[in-house]
């Protein structure tokens, strides 16, 4: 289904960067303290009379964090709890189980184990993940999700349907802070198919156990559109700003939501999408599971004509989805921040 590329990318396609598999050297010893704090926005009003300020609350975010958390936010609470719930149960089934639903080299969909070792016990982190295209439905593949536990699959289904309808709703209030239509981000990234790419992957972190606080996912920026990430209680997300690393506060009834590289070329560098890494935690597990709303594949993603003129121009070269993912961003390997999009630059 795709072109041939490493072991340790094949994992990260069409979804997040991989692992971190080198000692980690600027891991925090203790909790770290910021100056600043992602936005949490209630979206309650958004379809009524506070649509305006809700917008402009989350303009600003993504023109300067390119992170903000939602509440109120119309995905049903008790879904969110369930995929939680069947999430962690799978992970949580013996190996041998779970082993029939690996990825394999012709097949990126699929859990995966690894164990990452390294350097007189600095690192020992043993992480889990699963990875699922939920759309184009040509690619959906419910046979690889897991049978057990038995709600998985009835969860994860209802789940695309309404992480799906949030991600367009706020892409239509971006667009529209952008000063377009509602629609045009959502028809951009969905190409001339109408099918976006949208995919699901959790991040499964054991305990780290280690004095220091380890990384399980290292710096990087989301190739893709707009991702919705579900947290557990358990706290670990941190986005770089100014030098300073801040810490995401999980929201058990909320999501973070931020802007991938895709929403930074088509707004013309208003929106950022901003480095982040995901953290594991010293003496609980931690799971993450975003929600990734990419771009169709074959479809040339370019700063918005609209938005561009003598006074702005176009700061992207414009790339076809896939060939920014092989050949900027997989290219490049994992764990390089944002050096994928810096070469996208004119
Ligand atoms: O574990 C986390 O919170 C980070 C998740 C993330 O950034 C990703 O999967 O792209
Ligand atoms: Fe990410």
């Amino acid at each position: 289904m795709f072109p041939e590329v490493a072991n340790e990318t094949r994992d990260v396609i069409l979804g997040a960067p991989g692992r971190t598999v080198s000692p980690n050297t600027d891991a925090p010893k203790g909790p770290i303290m910021s100056t600043y704090q992602i936005p949490v926005i209630d979206l309650a009003d958004l379809q009524c009379t506070g649509r305006a300020k809700i917008g402009q609350e989350i303009a600003q975010a993504c023109e300067s964090f390119g992170f903000f958390q939602v509440v109120n936010h119309g995905v049903d609470v008790n879904l969110m709890h369930k995929l939680r719930e069947v999430s962690k149960g799978f992970f949580h089934l013996p190996d041998e189980e779970k082993e029939q639903y690996r990825k394999t080299p012709d097949n990126i969909q699929g859990y995966a184990h690894s164990n990452i070792k390294a350097g007189e016990n600095k690192l020992n982190l043993a992480s889990n993940d699963f990875f699922y295209f939920l759309s184009p439905m040509s690619k959906r593949r419910e046979d690889l999700w897991p049978r057990d536990p038995p709600e998985f699959r009835q969860t994860m289904r209802q789940y695309a349907k309404e992480a799906k309808e949030l991600a367009e709703r706020l892409l239509s209030v971006m667009s529209e802070m952008l000063g377009l239509p509602p629609e045009t981000l959502q028809v951009k990234l969905q190409g001339p198919t109408g099918e976006a790419t949208y995919t699901i992957r959790a991040n499964f972190y054991l305990p780290s156990r280690t004095e220091e606080i380890q990384v399980g996912l290292g710096c990087h920026s989301d190739p893709g559109g707009i991702t919705l990430l579900l947290q557990d209680d358990a706290p670990g997300l941190q986005v770089k700003f100014n030098d300073e690393w801040i810490p995401v506060q999980p929201l058990l009834d909320g999501f973070c939501i931020n802007c991938g590289d895709q929403i930074e070329i088509l707004s013309n560098g208003r929106f950022k999408s901003i480095e982040h890494r995901g953290m594991a935690c010293r003496d609980r597990e931690r799971m993450s599971i975003p929600f990734f709303y990419n771009p169709a594949f074959d479809h040339v993603i370019a700063p918005l004509e609209e938005l561009v003129d003598d006074a702005h121009p176009a700061l992207y070269n414009g790339a076809t989805y896939e060939h920014y993912f092989f050949n900027v961003f997989v290219k490049r390997g994992v764990g390089s921040g944002k050096q994928y999009i810096k070469e996208t630059r004119v």
